[in-house]
């Protein structure tokens, strides 16, 4: 459902961002979207939603180019930015000014959003805390419903039960004909809600795997220090590594050993990936 081929974008000549990259995302998956500052996640994002356009290469969103704007696709797809500028008006207007644009627009999942999230939608928007904002904003992407979701650090500025409100509502009103990718450094925000892991690192995309495949090729557990691994990390509980999985071991995938692996050994993990 979204193709990327040989694609790259600069803001600088000869200093692209991305840098001819290839990407295939599978429909109905919540996709966590990892790297360093400034790799270029939110450039991605722009691209894929039509908001930025690529120097080189094709990028088609359901079929089409999303840098020509065209309104059927616009309708199908929503990005939810780090930072927005609000217009001075209540909750409910801001809502009501977007929900006509997209057929797919759902009350249920608005009422859903409004009464998990506490937020009184008779405020005036400028008048609310960045978080109370950010709620807002959230309550407005999952609303939406469209089948492409985009979220640039969407949990940035929640506080601690507002994040888990916010998994819960996400688990709960996307469905298998919904893709989501979710732009974040908050790796413990995406555990337990995503399907699939995309790194991008060096100015190309270093992993696009499932969950399950990821812990089918790697380990992810307490070692001992002779261990060969990619990456371990000294924890409370011993030294909880990440290796390459050859006796078919079952263990949960943690995002933050698997990014560090991944970001240190970009070449073994194409290896095992690849295998
Ligand atoms: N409008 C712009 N003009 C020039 N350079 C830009 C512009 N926007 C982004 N960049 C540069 O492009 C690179 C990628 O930026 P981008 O915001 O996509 O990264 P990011 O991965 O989302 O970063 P972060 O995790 O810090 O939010 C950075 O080096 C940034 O300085």
């Amino acid at each position: 459902m979204i193709t990327i081929k040989d694609a790259s974008l600069s803001y600088k000549r000869n200093n692209p961002v991305i840098d001819r990259i290839d990407l295939d995302i599978q429909p109905g998956c919540i996709y966590g979207l990892l790297g360093k500052n400034g790799e270029g996640k939110t450039t991605l994002l722009n691209v894929l939603s039509g908001q930025l356009f690529l120097n080189e290469g094709t990028c088609h969103v359901f079929g089409e180019d999303p840098a020509k704007r065209n309104a059927g696709l616009l309708q199908k797809l929503f990005l939810l930015p780090e930072e927005i500028n609000m217009p001075d008006v209540t909750a409910m207007q801001y809502i009501r000014m977007y929900a006509p644009f997209y057929p797919t627009f759902s009350h249920d999942i608005l009422k859903a959003c409004f009464e998990s999230f506490e937020v009184d939608f008779s405020a005036r928007l400028k008048k609310m805390s960045q978080g109370q904002r950010k709620k807002i904003a959230i309550t407005l992407a999952l609303a939406v419903h469209t089948p492409l979701l985009l979220m640039d650090e969407p949990t940035n500025g929640l506080d601690i039960p507002s994040k888990d409100v916010f998994r819960k509502l996400l688990a709960s009103f996307t469905n298998e004909e919904q893709t989501v990718i979710i732009s974040t450094h908050q790796v413990r925000d995406l555990e337990s809600l995503i399907d699939a892991v995309l790194i991008l690192d060096n100015k190309k995309i270093i992993l696009n795997s499932r969950l399950n495949e990821i812990s089918r090729k790697l380990f992810f557990r307490l070692t001992n220090p002779e261990e060969d691994v990619l990456y371990r990390n000294q924890t409370p509980f011993g030294l909880m590594g990440v290796g390459e999985n050859t006796d078919g071991e079952e263990t949960p995938v943690s995002l933050e050993l698997l990014f560090n692996a991944a970001t240190l050994h970009p070449q073994e993990i194409k290896r095992i990936f690849n295998r």
